[in-house]
């Protein structure tokens, strides 16, 4: 459906769950340029190493607790997954992130830190910290009706996606995918827009209309 990466599930808890023969399966038949993610919850360092030596992933995902050592210890490109939920009362997003220096991105979820991610549920996306030097993806609770709002207020550098797309627990759905990732389309080409009009319109006193207004017009 044009999406640059697809995740890999590797957490015997989630519906999700793949064995290293399924995961291997489907990286096998991955068109060129598409980039495989392993998302692990507080794994095993042994599990994550035999599942490296037989799916060819590309990045690894960290949904749990793991500490910045851990991370880097596969010497892998690796997302670290921030639970937003109360995260301003332990410190904030950006006091979080210092710690993982070697991270390639952050991924901001709804959940708790501590608590498992992947509940589906949203959070307000005002909270994405701006201008933050690595990328930022957005996950939580996005669906094909969501994630142009969610791409506008946000302003990430990508959006992830689970259970907004499935028919049921687990089960991708072809139509929800397709109509997710048009909203998605939908949403950059306006943006690229209005980061044009931002650059150039102005009010009738020379002041620049930001972003927002020129979106509210
Ligand atoms: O998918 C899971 O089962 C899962 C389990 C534990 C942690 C994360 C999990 N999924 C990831 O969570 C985010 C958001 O998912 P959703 O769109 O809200 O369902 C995403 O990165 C999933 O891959």
């Amino acid at each position: 459906a044009g999406a640059d990466a697809i995740g890999l599930v590797f957490y015997p808890k989630s519906k999700r769950n793949l064995s290293i023969t399924q995961a291997a399966a489907i990286c096998a038949a991955m068109p060129p340029f598409v980039t495989t993610v392993g998302l692990f919850l507080d794994a095993k360092a042994d599990v994550v190493r035999d599942v490296l030596a037989a799916v060819p992933l590309d990045i690894l995902q960290f949904h749990g607790s793991e500490t910045p050592e851990y991370c880097r210890q596969f010497s892998r490109p690796y997302l670290k997954a921030v639970g937003m939920k109360g995260l301003a009362e332990s410190g904030g997003f950006v006091a979080y992130a210092a710690r993982f220096p070697d991270a390639q991105g952050f991924l901001v979820d709804s959940h708790a830190p501590g608590a498992a991610g992947g509940t589906g549920e949203t959070f307000d996306w005002t909270q994405v910290p701006q201008d933050y030097p690595k990328p930022i993806i957005l996950a939580g609770g996005l669906t094909a009706e969501n994630v142009a709002e969610a791409i506008r207020v946000s302003r990430v550098y990508a959006v992830d996606v689970s259970s907004g797309v499935e028919s049921a627990p687990g089960v991708k759905d072809v139509v929800k995918v397709r109509a997710f990732m048009a909203g998605v389309a939908r949403q950059q080409a306006t943006d690229s827009i209005l980061v044009m009009a931002e650059r150039s319109t102005a009010d009738s006193e020379g002041r620049r209309w930001t972003r927002d207004e020129l979106y509210e017009r």
